[in-house]
C-alpha cells in the first residue's frame, strides 16, 4: 500500500458539478487545490441525469407531436424504433460528457487524484488507494445515489435506475415506475410516448412536489394517457418474465421497474464522525446555506450531498460559494440564495417557484389562470393546465407560484425572475406582454391578485377582458 501524503489548501471530494465549481473557485482565490474522485467519469448531470433524460424526452415529444398531428389535419403515423432512440440519446449524451472530461483534463497537473475519500480526522482524508490528504479546508461534493427500497432488493436484477436506464439498447414493452417525483414523472411520460406500457406508483399524494391544486390538475392531464396510483406503495415479487407488482386494488407484471424513489446523499462512506462535525438525524452535517460552511469547521458541503436543493443550478452555485469560502477560510462571505425554482419537464411542465403559503394563511392572496381557455394554448392544441400565483395581501408583492402549463418551463422562469426582483402584481402588469402568447395567460392571474389586494392596475394599460386571444375568462 502507498502511504504518500498529499498537502493542499483546499481538498474537494467529488468531481461533479458542485465539486468542479468548488475546485475552480478555490483556485481562483489562489488556493492550492486537490480534486478527489474514484471515476472522473463526467458529472451526474451529463452522464446519467439532466442531459440524457432530456434527450429521451425530446424523442418522446417528437413521437407525441406526430401522433397529435392529426388534430391539425396533418396525418402521420409514428413508428418508434427504440434502438435508434437510445442510440441518439447516448450519442448526444456522450458529446456532453466529452465536454466535461475536456475541462477535467485541462485542470493543472497534479490537481486530480483518482480515489475514494473518507475522513480520518479533521482536515485529514484517507484514500482507498492507501494515500492520505491533509488540507486546511475540505469541500464535500459527493452527490447522491438512487435509493433502492428494501422490498425491491429481491427483484434488483430487473430494476432500472437513472444510472442504468440510459444504457438500454431496446425499450422494454412494459415498465412499472416507482416514484412520482420529477424523475419518475419525466421518465414515465417519455416512455409512454415512446410506446412502452407504463404505470406509475407513489407512496405520497402529490406529483413532482406540487401543492395540492396544481398536482391535481397535472394528475388529471397525465392520467388521460397512463395510470398513476397515488398513496400506493406496491409490493414487488420476482416473476419469470420480469417483476410482479401487487397493490391494494390491483396487480400487474412488468418487464422492468424504473426506480425514482429519491436519491439520498453519498455521505455514509465518508466517515463523517471523524470530521469533527455536528450531524443531523440523517447523518448530514448542519450547514449554513449562505456560506455552505458546516458548523464552524473549515469544512463546506455543496450540491446533492447536502440534499438542500438537489438541482443542477443550485449545485453549481453552492460549489462556487463553498470553493471560494474554503480558500478564504476563516474570512467567509455569505450570499443570499436565489428564489427556489424547480421544474419537472413533463408536458405540460410542472414547476414550483418561491414560497407557497399555507392554505389558511390569511396574509396572502392567490390569482389563478386556467389554460383550458387560453388563446395560444388553444392554438397549440395544448389547452390544459393551470398557474397559481401567490402574493402578499398587504402590498401585492409576488412571493411564489406553482403551475402545470404549456410552456411551463418558460413561465416558471419569468415568475422566478419577478419574485426575485420583488415585483408586485401591478408592477408585473406594467411589463410588456406580446400577443398571442402563453405569457399573456399570466395577466389573468396578476389582475386577480391586484383585485384582491386593492392594487391599482396600470392606468395606461387596456384591461382587455379576454386576455390572449379573444377567448378567456372575463376580467375581474
Ligand atoms: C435522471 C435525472 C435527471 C435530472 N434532471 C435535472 C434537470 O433537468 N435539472 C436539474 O436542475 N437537475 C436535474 N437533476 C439533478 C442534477 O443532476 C443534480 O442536482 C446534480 O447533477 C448534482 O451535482 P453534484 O455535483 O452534487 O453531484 P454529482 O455530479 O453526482 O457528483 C458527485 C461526485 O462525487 C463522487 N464521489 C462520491 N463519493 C465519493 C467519495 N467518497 N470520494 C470521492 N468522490 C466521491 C462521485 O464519483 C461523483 O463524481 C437530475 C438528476 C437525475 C438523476
Ligand atoms: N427536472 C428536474 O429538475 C429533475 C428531473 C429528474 C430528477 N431530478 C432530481 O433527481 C433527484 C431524484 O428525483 P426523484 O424524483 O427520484 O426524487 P423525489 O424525492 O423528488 O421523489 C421521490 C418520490 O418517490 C416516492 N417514493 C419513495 N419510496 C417509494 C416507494 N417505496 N413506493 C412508492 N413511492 C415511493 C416518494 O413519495 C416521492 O414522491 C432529485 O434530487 C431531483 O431534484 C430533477
Amino acid at each position: 500500500m502507498n502511504t504518500d501524503t498529499h498537502r493542499a489548501d483546499v481538498a474537494v471530494i467529488g468531481a461533479g458539478t458542485a465539486g468542479l465549481a468548488a475546485e475552480r473557485h478555490a483556485r481562483r482565490e489562489g488556493a492550492r487545490t486537490l480534486l478527489i474522485d474514484p471515476d472522473f467519469a463526467g458529472t451526474t448531470c451529463a452522464t446519467v441525469g439532466c442531459m440524457p433524460s432530456k434527450l429521451l424526452i425530446a424523442a418522446a415529444e417528437a413521437a407525441d407531436g406526430a401522433r397529435r398531428a392529426v388534430e391539425f389535419g396533418v396525418h402521420a403515423a409514428p413508428h418508434v424504433n427504440g434502438r435508434d432512440v437510445m442510440q441518439r440519446v447516448r450519442r448526444l449524451r456522450d458529446d456532453f460528457v466529452r465536454g466535461v472530461l475536456e475541462d477535467i483534463t485541462a485542470l493543472p497537473e497534479g490537481t486530480c487524484i483518482r480515489a475514494s475519500a473518507r475522513f480520518e480526522a479533521p482536515g485529514v482524508l484517507a484514500l482507498d488507494n492507501g494515500e492520505r490528504v491533509e488540507a486546511r479546508s475540505v469541500v464535500i461534493a459527493t452527490g447522491a445515489s438512487p435509493a433502492l427500497p428494501a422490498p425491491y432488493e429481491a427483484v434488483a436484477q430487473n430494476v432500472l435506475t437513472n444510472a442504468t436506464v440510459f444504457g438500454l439498447d431496446v425499450l422494454p414493452e412494459t415498465l412499472g415506475v416507482i416514484g412520482a417525483g420529477p424523475l419518475g414523472l419525466e421518465m414515465a411520460q417519455a416512455m409512454h410516448r415512446l410506446g412502452v406500457r407504463v404505470e406509475l406508483f407513489d407512496a405520497g399524494d402529490r406529483l413532482a412536489g406540487l401543492p395540492a391544486e396544481s398536482s391535481a390538475a397535472l394528475f388529471d392531464i397525465l392520467t388521460q394517457s397512463f395510470s398513476i396510483h397515488l398513496n400506493c406503495k406496491p409490493d414487488p415479487a420476482p416473476h419469470p418474465e420480469g417483476v410482479a407488482l401487487r397493490w391494494r386494488d390491483g396487480e400487474a407484471r412488468f418487464d422492468r421497474i424504473l426506480m425514482g424513489a429519491g436519491r439520498p446523499p453519498n455521505l455514509k462512506s465518508l466517515a463523517l464522525e471523524n470530521a469533527g462535525l455536528d450531524l443531523d438525524d440523517h447523518g448530514t452535517p448542519h450547514f449554513d446555506p449562505t456560506t455552505m460552511q458546516c458548523g464552524d469547521a473549515p469544512v463546506f458541503i455543496a450540491g446533492d450531498a447536502n440534499h438542500h436543493r438537489p438541482l443542477l443550478h443550485e449545485a453549481s452555485q453552492e460549489g462556487t460559494i463553498a470553493g471560494r469560502n474554503a480558500a478564504a477560510f476563516p474570512d467567509l462571505r455569505s450570499t443570499a440564495r436565489k428564489v427556489p425554482l424547480s421544474i419537472a419537464f413533463t408536458q405540460p411542465a410542472a414547476a414550483v417557484i418561491g414560497t407557497i403559503p399555507e392554505e389558511d394563511d390569511s396574509g396572502h392572496v392567490t390569482g389563478v389562470v386556467d389554460f383550458a381557455d387560453q388563446g395560444r394554448a388553444v392554438v397549440m392544441g395544448q389547452a390544459h393546465g393551470v398557474a397559481r400565483l401567490h402574493a402578499r395581501a398587504s402590498d401585492g408583492k409576488l412571493i411564489g407560484a406553482s403551475l402545470c402549463a404549456p410552456g411551463g418551463e418558460h413561465l416558471a422562469h419569468l415568475l422566478a425572475w419577478l419574485i426575485q426582483g420583488e415585483a408586485t402584481a401591478s408592477e408585473a402588469l406594467e411589463l410588456p406582454f406580446y400577443h398571442p402568447t402563453l405569457e399573456e395567460g399570466l395577466k389573468t392571474a396578476l389582475r386577480e391578485v391586484c383585485a384582491q389586494c386593492g392594487l391599482e392596475r396600470p392606468w395606461q394599460r387596456d384591461d382587455d377582458p379576454r386576455p390572449g386571444s379573444g377567448r378567456g375568462r372575463p376580467d375581474k
